[in-house]
């Protein structure tokens, strides 16, 4: 897969990890920095792989900032991103199975190197699910049209469905 990864100034070292993880599983992985001693805001960061994910021009994107959060919350602003903050594998993993996230964020601060790398591994190695699971995603997509409203939210879903 098609890949970006980019970080803010606090989270260099670990956006490096992260990205050795996804060219050692066979993905091809553009990195749009910063360098050590360069300064970058989160939110342009997020905003930026943001809009290279939801645009199709990347299948995936990976980020980093202190805590993973302001980056992800930046990303999470683009119609289309589904950014996820992990700080574990698991979480990585049901993200890309249950949500169909595209965009995985990690903490430098929170997690270390080796964690970043199985969170890495685990958003990497899933697939979205589909089935109900799918259903619930048109439902987040939807909710890009602030206009959209909430009883058509409800019907969309396979709740409203079930018996
Ligand atoms: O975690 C972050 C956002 O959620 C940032 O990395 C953090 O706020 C940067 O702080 P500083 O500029 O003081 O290093």
């Amino acid at each position: 897969m098609k890949i970006v990864a980019h970080s803010d100034h606090a989270a260099v070292a670990i956006r490096q990890e992260m990205i050795e993880q996804a060219r050692a599983m066979g993905h091809e992985v553009d990195d749009l920095g910063p360098a050590e001693g360069e300064s970058v805001d989160y939110p342009y960061a997020g905003a930026v792989v943001g809009h290279k994910v939801a645009s199709g021009e990347y299948d995936l994107g990976l980020l980093a900032c202190g805590t993973g959060v302001g980056i992800s919350m930046a990303a999470n602003k683009v119609p289309g991103a589904r950014a996820v903050v992990c700080s574990e594998p698991y979480t990585a993993r049901l993200s890309r199975e249950h949500n169909a996230s595209n965009i995985v964020s990690v903490g430098a601060r929170v997690v270390g190197p080796g964690e970043a790398r199985m969170i890495v591994e685990a958003f990497l190695g899933a697939e979205p699910a589909g089935g109900r699971h799918a259903e619930r995603v048109k439902m987040i997509n939807a909710l890009d049209d602030p206009s959209l409203d909430l009883d058509a939210l409800y019907q969309m879903g396979p709740a409203a469905h079930s018996g």
